[in-house]
């Protein structure tokens, strides 16, 4: 007796896409084949629909405990199942006071336990602050620590020197977990900033000058080194060129354990729609020209980039207003668009729709270790998201589920509609609605064997 059958749907999975029902017991998938035979407590009737993987990102700031009035879990996880995601990690900032020891871990689980609507794992910093506290954050149950190489937006955040750096990726090496990395040069940064601020520079091309592709890659360069001398496990966020992305790749083929995450800002905007759009598209490092924009596709289409992750980092709209571009908040409101972005432009850069199962859920969920999920296979928690390929929207203000109805992707227009997310064969989302009270499930991620890489 299945909890729940889903009849019909067309089931996305790593070999393909076959029309198929799957069959529920107590939250796990148990079965996926055509016409499956009751009975079930409840069926739903997916024809005419995908069934993808929920979408599992590793990358958002929800601001929660201490800055909710920039996001929050509640509403930040609303807006991810909304767009079809089911697991999210949440980084160590922009929460105050940011996860540097176990006490503020505790409090942000306990917060997710109870307010978010989606499973959830989370980030413990590294800071030069807290380099002592790196063991307790792993047995917290901490999925990775994550480092900026360049100054982070907030002071109580701050940088590792490389010295620091390359102990914490010793630290983290012998914990086994993976170090996520901001990669962009402070020196180089604040260096241009400085000089270009002198000068008077305010707008958004000053900003974009100040923030140079060639930061990124010499960024990328020495956290490259950094892990091959170490032997720890990397994960590179929001890369944003091409020439880091193969760098990258290159470090890998020879045995570097890394991987290599873009966002789908990258992918969709550049600096000319920065300079439209103003601060609701400001982000570090910055949107580039149209030549990195394809770039980072065909490093997608040839397998170079692992992961897609949001990097949903918003804050009040007074942050994101003034005349000073450098001191606007950085930081673009994507959560709830990802599966979006995918789903049109994707497949109009020749991804295939298992393709986007991959980015979007498989990958992430395997290499941070999420045991049972980003895939619809017998065994794995049954996180599905039902979706209308054919359906074409326009995304409007009333579709943010976010604290803010601040983002770049209002206004533009998406084919392939979410219609209703399931959490382990709960449904959290239904058309707009949320049918159900949070029930999210704080993740421990689970040993990743060392030459496991994405
Ligand atoms: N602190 C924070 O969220 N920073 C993020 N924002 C952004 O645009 N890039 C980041 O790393
Ligand atoms: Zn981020």
């Amino acid at each position: 007796m299945y909890d729940l059958l889903v009849r019909g749907g067309q089931v996305v999975r790593e070999g393909g896409v076959e029309q198929a029902d799957l069959g529920v017991v107590e939250g796990r998938i148990v079965d996926v084949a055509p016409e499956l035979g009751g009975p079930a407590r409840e069926e739903l009737d997916a024809r005419g629909l995908h069934v993808f993987p929920g979408a599992v990102d590793i990358h958002v700031h929800f601001n929660e405990p201490g800055r909710t009035d920039w996001e929050g879990i509640s509403t930040g996880s609303r807006a991810l199942v909304a767009g079809g995601g089911t697991v999210f990690a949440d980084m160590p900032l922009n929460s105050t006071p940011p996860v540097l020891d176990r006490a503020t871990f505790e409090a942000k689980r306990q917060a997710g336990e109870r307010e978010s609507y989606a499973d959830f794992a989370l980030w413990g910093g590294l800071t030069p602050r807290n380099m002592d506290r790196l063991p307790e954050l792993a047995g917290a149950g901490a999925v990775g620590f994550k480092a900026f190489m360049s100054h982070s937006g907030l002071e109580e955040f701050e940088s590792p020197d490389d010295y620091t750096l390359y102990e914490g990726m010793k630290a983290a090496r012998e914990l086994g977990l993976i170090v996520a990395l901001h990669a962009e040069s402070d020196s180089i940064t604040s260096g241009l900033a400085r000089r270009i601020r002198g000068e008077g520079g305010r707008g958004v091309r000053d900003y974009l000058r100040s923030r140079p592709a060639i930061a990124e890659v010499e960024a990328v360069n020495r956290a490259l080194l950094l892990a091959e001398e170490t032997e720890a496990k990397l994960h590179l966020v929001h890369l944003s060129t091409g020439r880091a992305v193969a760098l990258a790749a290159e470090a890998r083929a020879r045995g570097v354990n890394v991987s290599i995450e873009t966002c789908p800002h990258y992918l969709m905007f550049t600096g000319e729609d920065m300079e439209r759009l103003g601060a609701v598209l400001k982000c570090a490092p910055p949107l580039r020209d149209t030549a990195e924009v394809d770039a980072l596709w065909t490093a997608i289409r040839e397998g170079r980039i692992d992961t897609i992750g949001s990097d949903h980092s918003p804050s009040t709209l007074d942050l994101k207003t003034g005349e000073d571009f450098f001191s606007i908040w950085g930081g673009i409101a994507g959560v709830q668009s990802t599966l979006a972005v995918l789903l049109t432009e994707g497949r109009e850069h020749g991804l295939s729709l298992p393709d986007i199962a991959r980015l979007s859920a498989r990958t992430p969920a395997r290499r941070f270790g999420l045991a049972g999920k980003g895939r619809l296979d017998p065994g794995a928690d049954a996180d599905l998201v039902l979706v209308d390929l054919d359906t074409e929207w326009v995304h409007t203000t009333d579709d943010l589920h976010t604290r803010w109805k601040f983002s770049p992707y209002v206004g533009r227009t998406f084919r392939g509609q979410v219609r209703r997310t399931l959490l382990r064969g709960q449904t959290v989302y239904q058309d707009g609605t949320f049918p159900n009270p949070p029930q999210g499930r704080f993740l421990r991620p689970a040993p990743v064997p060392q030459e496991e890489t994405a």
